[in-house]
């Protein structure tokens, strides 16, 4: 299948479960370019489901794919597409956000830096460069890898709960920037929120039904 200039991401047969807990048994969907809110109750899987998505986490049956690309048979392809921003931290701690943001942009080659020096400056936390990302407040954290999100080219962003521990000026500047991208036809997002989205959403993804 070649690539899709209007990229879908194709959910098919998912099953996963970690250790004995079952999370995804059967599950299907297909997410249209613009944003989707993916919304359920505490527990439900949203989370492990960005990560499915992002190709983190591995599912033990079904497929994943994104504009014709599938996730498990062209690894690199499908994540070089996908950003997944969420609320851990990453598992090098110790780097400086200047180290953590060059680590990205090596692995992203068509991403600009100066997209991300944009997006930072835009965050107000171009000051944090030469710190460690182990002493970054929550929110600061949160606004260093949204500058990520923000910047890279990818045709999938994965955001969860984008909108939490960012201070009003950040949020109104997320919701320009979502609201954006949210309108055009290349372009993917899927965020998970507990209460409604500070954005306009395209459609929802209930998984408590
Ligand atoms: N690493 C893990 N090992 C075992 N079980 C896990 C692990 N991570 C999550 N779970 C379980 O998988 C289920 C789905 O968790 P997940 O974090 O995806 O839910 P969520 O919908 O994002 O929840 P919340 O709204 O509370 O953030 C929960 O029952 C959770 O306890």
């Amino acid at each position: 299948m070649g690539v899709e200039q209007q990229p879908v991401l194709r959910i098919e047969g998912l099953h996963f479960h970690f250790d004995t807990r079952p999370v995804f048994s059967d599950f299907s969907a297909a997410i249209e370019p613009g944003i989707t809110w993916l919304r359920g109750a505490n527990g439900m899987g949203k989370t492990t489901l960005l990560k499915l998505v992002a190709g983190t986490l591995t599912p033990n049956r079904g497929s994943i794919g994104l504009g014709g690309i599938d996730c498990a048979a062209q690894p690199l392809a499908y994540r070089l597409a996908t950003f997944y921003c969420g609320g851990d931290l990453p598992d090098l701690p110790w780097l400086t956000v200047q180290e953590f943001l060059d680590l990205h942009l090596a692995l992203y080659p068509d991403a600009e830096a100066r997209q991300v020096e944009r997006q930072l400056d835009a965050f107000g936390v171009t000051g944090t460069l030469e710190q460690a990302l182990s002493t970054l407040s929550l929110g600061q954290h949160k606004k260093v890898q949204l500058s990520l999100a923000l910047a890279l080219p990818v045709r999938l962003l994965l955001l969860d709960e984008p909108f939490n521990g960012l201070d009003a000026a950040a949020v109104e500047y997320l919701r320009g920037q979502l609201g954006e991208r949210g309108a055009r036809q290349d372009a993917c997002v899927l965020l998970t929120s507990h209460l409604e989205p500070l954005v306009e959403v395209k459609r929802m993804l209930d998984l408590d039904r």
